[in-house]
């Protein structure tokens, strides 16, 4: 595929990119700011940031963090450049990674390794919607092998609608269906149990179905192995970190029911070795999986299948670009070195791999960025 389509930018007033600069981050930092009581100098840090990066040009990074000199690396082409020039997936990868040296989390003082949308994540993880999700799983144990198949492959394409930067705008809209793909085309990529990769996205309600979905695989064979890679800083409001994989499944064995055993059975499996948790820091990097370092990619290459969640992975797995939504997946996604699934809401504009009638029939309406629509799409190594 020639990498032709354009990158999408943040500096087109009214695009769903410039909202989430001048929408969505205002919001989510008056937000961030009720939840912890940071001091006018953290508040003022925070302002600043919103101004430099709706109406600025790019600053480099003047803390000492143990990634300054990856981030450094990974910026030095667009310092100095307005932020309305730079493309969508950077901008706002730095800005999270800027928004966390304001919170002081990398400095010594009373904000040291303190996540700032750990309340957020926290009140999702037992509100009363991922309660009753959570409570749904009981039906698991009672339904046929092909039933619970489309069950745990359903929990996890739609537990990626909870995402908390996202409600802050949009809010969420029903679950219209899929775009793309189901649950027959994603297990059909399992041929013969070896290491699962599941890339995670978002805590709590999602990442409890993403462990159900792991249980699943580990308890059918479909796994001999699996690896959760998670995020190794805050990011993205409600991306889970290893901090995260914790509380939520403390939070699942104390709950009654199917989740419960669930979680137990991963904890087992952490402590047995059949679960390992990874947090490369390339999950926080402001690039597209094509630029994965080789540490990784060596990673992805044994597995059976790699499992992406979520907009954003999906987003850094195809390119961040405009790309006509007929382009084959298997065609944008022919360098991943594994079978790879991506199970995703749409909730931005890139989309790959649909046909030209369901193109047709989704017209120009909102569905690329509303959440109400979603897709499992499947491809093997070229
Ligand atoms: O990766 P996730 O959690 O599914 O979505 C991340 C997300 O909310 O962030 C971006 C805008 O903030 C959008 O691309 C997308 O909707």
């Amino acid at each position: 595929m020639g990498i032709d389509a354009p990158v999408i930018t943040i500096g087109e007033p009214g695009s769903f990119a410039w909202k989430v600069f001048h929408e969505r981050h205002p919001a989510m930092i008056e937000q961030v700011c009720a939840a912890t009581p940071y001091g006018a100098e953290v508040r003022s840090r925070l302002a600043e940031l919103l101004c430099e990066t709706t109406t600025g040009a790019v600053s480099p990074l003047d803390d000492e963090a143990p990634d300054h000199d990856r981030w450094t690396a990974w910026t030095s082409e667009w310092v100095g450049e307005r932020w309305a020039e730079t493309p969508f997936l950077w901008a706002e990868s730095y800005f999270f990674r800027k928004l966390l040296a304001a919170v002081g989390y990398f400095e010594p003082g009373p904000w040291c390794g303190v996540d700032p949308f750990a309340p957020m994540k926290s009140a999702e993880l037992r509100s009363d919607a991922t309660t009753a999700t959570l409570k749904a799983f009981d039906a698991l144990p009672g339904l046929a092998p092909d039933e619970r198949d489309a069950a745990v492959v359903r929990a996890a394409v739609w537990g990626n609608q909870a995402d908390l930067a996202f409600q802050l705008s949009t809010g969420i809209s029903g679950a219209a269906g899929l775009v793309s793909g189901g649950s027959q085309e994603f297990w059909s990529l399992f041929d013969a149990a070896g290491p699962v990769h599941l890339v995670a996205d978002n805590s709590a309600g999602e990442l409890a179905a993403d462990l159900a979905l792991i249980d699943h695989l580990l308890t059918t064979g479909r796994a001999d192995r699996v690896v959760l890679h998670v995020k190794p800083t805050p990011y993205y409001v409600s991306d889970a970190t290893p901090a995260d994989v914790l509380g939520v499944l403390r939070h699942l064995v104390e709950l009654p029911g199917e989740v419960s055993a669930i979680g137990q059975r991963v904890w087992d499996g952490l402590r047995d070795g059949l679960i390992e948790v990874r947090a490369h820091p390339f999950f926080c990097a402001p690039l597209d999986y094509r630029a994965m370092p080789d540490d990784l990619r060596e990673e992805f290459a044994p597995a059976a299948v790699t499992i992406l969640k979520g907009d954003l992975n999906y987003r850094r797995l195809v390119g961040d670009r405009f790309w006509p939504a007929t382009t084959p997946f298997d065609t944008a996604v022919s360098y991943f070195p594994s079978p790879v699934a991506a199970l995703r809401v749409l909730k931005s504009e890139v989309v790959v791999g649909l046909d030209d009638a369901t193109v047709a029939e989704l017209g120009e309406g909102n569905w690329r960025t509303s959440g109400s629509h979603a897709l499992v799409q499947t491809a093997r190594p070229a």
